[in-house]
């Protein structure tokens, strides 16, 4: 199963990630695409929307972009993972690069958020990469194994848990986009230690539907997280029609 999902960040009125929603469900039809799992990340004001415009049955998993540990209580901005099933979401993202440099995010808390999402049933998507300066001085498996162990640590069963690898050197409009020798490493290194352990270990970081052929085929790649490429839906829906392919051999 190839998961294939794209996170809006901070874009998209609740009328555009309806919208959005509707010509998604439209290209994914009723039942889906054989060997693939569609998800989509909107905004925490959109989940609810996009959830409801996809339908209850729908083979498109709705996910929120962050959630607190705490069930409730006096965390003045914050959701909770409750919270966040509440509105719709089976999936919550957490750690990503963007999070841990502008929010604070750390090891510990990506750790308290992972624990949370599972105690409540929803999906941990992890995301774990290393800046330039560690892919510059050759630290990249060193570095993400650790985000990776910390993130995970103690708990006993991880099958549920997504791994996203982003490198933050790849990852927006200031990212460089990766020559697949460029992820081989790290994949390698995930796929010896978590693959059996995790249900999938993705890669995100300038994916768009010119290169995602070529990074599904670096071993160990069992999915795509993208931004930009796919917050238009003609984005997305070729790189889904490129992963419909790549199950099919
Ligand atoms: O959440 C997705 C990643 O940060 C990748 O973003 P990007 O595809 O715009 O580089």
């Amino acid at each position: 199963m190839l998961w294939i999902g794209t996170s809006f960040k901070m874009t998209k009125t609740r009328g555009e990630a309806a919208e959005y929603a509707a010509r998604l469900r439209h290209g994914v039809g009723r039942s889906g695409i054989p060997g693939v799992q569609p998800f989509v990340i909107p905004s925490a004001t959109a989940i609810a929307e996009v959830g409801a415009v996809l339908g209850i049955e729908s083979p498109v998993l709705v996910g929120a972009q962050n959630a607190h540990w705490a069930d409730s209580g006096a965390w003045t901005g914050e959701i909770s993972v409750l919270q966040a099933a509440d509105a719709g979401a089976r999936l919550v993202e957490i750690g990503h690069s963007e999070r841990r440099e502008h929010f604070g995010e750390t090891d510990a808390t990506v750790a308290l958020k992972v624990r949370a999402t599972l105690r409540h049933g929803l999906i941990p998507l992890v995301c774990v990469g290393e800046g330039a300066d560690v892919f510059a001085r050759g630290g990249s498996v060193d570095h993400v194994l650790a985000q990776v162990a910390a993130a995970l640590d103690g708990i006993t069963d991880t099958s549920s848990v997504l791994v996203a690898y982003e490198p933050v050197w790849a990852i927006g409009e200031h990212g460089r986009e990766p020559r697949p020798e460029e992820i081989e490493g790290v994949h390698d290194a995930l796929r010896r230690e978590w693959g059996d352990r995790v249900a999938a270990v993705l890669y995100g970081g300038s994916v768009n539907p010119s290169n995602a052929k070529a990074l599904l085929e670096v071993p160990g790649v069992g999915g795509l997280f993208v931004g930009r490429a796919a917050w238009d839906i003609s984005g997305f829906l070729a790189i889904l029609s490129t992963a419909a392919e790549a199950a099919a051999v």
